[in-house]
């Protein structure tokens, strides 16, 4: 972020989108589309996000496409988040954490999104893991969507909300970070409004790289995520799929829509 900027772009091959840019619903399809968004855009961003579930949808043909973009990203020296939102127990969640985050597997990308709702430290070997190998995680806090409020914001007997804990556990994590971001991020969505004041979580003492989804497509602007994050707007790392893939499949097109997305964001700082 320091050195490419708060713009993280998303890759989802929708297909509608893969219509749009005259791509086949297939595996061969959606290489096309990977690569050509991590060359016409990946030098603008400072990470990119494949949305998992559009590959998986392809079965092991889809699944083959995105480990060879993450090698791909690894490759080109581009950072990679992998948008898997997994999450479970025990020795299933040290598969997952083994699957996404350790050196050498095929899968490995430089961050994976998690879901905390069977409990913060049923995360830990995801943590554990993206510490020690020097990769991070995301963990949904406050997600985008309209419907992420009928849980996230509900409060426990002390009255914190769900959100406000899990921002609290990763500050923990992220304790021993000093002056930089720790490997701990979370998932704060770009369209959340007045929520973090109404819920009184304050993100910038947390250390944590915050993912901002909802920029471009789902309504939010750079100057919203100005208001909304406000102290902690130097930890947001905003990320737009469809509204800048929408500008594909021309590389031109898709490298100035990435750049336009990300000079808006650092006018805001
Ligand atoms: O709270 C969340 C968490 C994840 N997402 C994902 O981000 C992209 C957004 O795509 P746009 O086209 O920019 O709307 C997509 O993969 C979501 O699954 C999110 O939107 N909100």
């Amino acid at each position: 972020m320091d050195r490419r900027g708060q713009l993280c772009v998303g890759i989802d091959p929708h297909p509608a989108l893969l219509a749009q840019w005259g791509l086949n619903d297939d595996a061969a399809g959606l290489e096309r589309f990977s690569l050509t968004v991590l060359e016409a855009a990946g030098e603008q961003a400072a990470a990119l996000k494949p949305q998992v579930a559009l590959y998986e949808r392809h079965g092991s043909a889809g699944m083959a496409v995105l480990e060879r973009l993450l090698a791909a990203c690894a490759e080109a020296g581009v950072l990679s988040i992998a948008d898997a939102k997994r999450g479970d127990i025990g020795s299933t969640m040290a598969a997952y954490a083994d699957a996404w985050l350790r050196n050498g597997s095929p899968l490995a990308a430089d961050a994976v999104t998690l879901s905390p709702y069977l409990g913060f430290e049923s995360l830990r070997p995801a943590l554990d893991l993206a510490r020690d190998t020097g990769r991070g995680v995301f963990v949904l806090a406050l997600t985008s969507n309209p419907e992420g409020a009928s849980v996230q914001h509900a409060g426990g007997p002390a009255g914190r909300s769900v959100a406000a804990r899990i921002v609290d556990a990763a500050a923990a994590e992220n304790a021993g970070a000093g002056d930089r971001l720790g490997s701990v991020g979370l998932v704060v969505g770009a369209t959340v409004g007045t929520a973090l004041t109404d819920l009184e979580i304050g993100l910038a003492a947390s250390r944590a790289p915050l993912l901002a989804p909802g920029l471009g497509a789902q309504g939010a602007t750079a100057a919203d995520l100005r208001k909304t994050f406000a102290a902690a707007y130097p930890q947001v790392l905003a990320t737009s799929s469809r509204g800048i893939l929408r500008a594909g499949p021309d590389p031109r097109s898709l490298r100035e829509a990435a750049a336009r997305a990300s000079g808006e964001l650092a006018a805001e700082r």
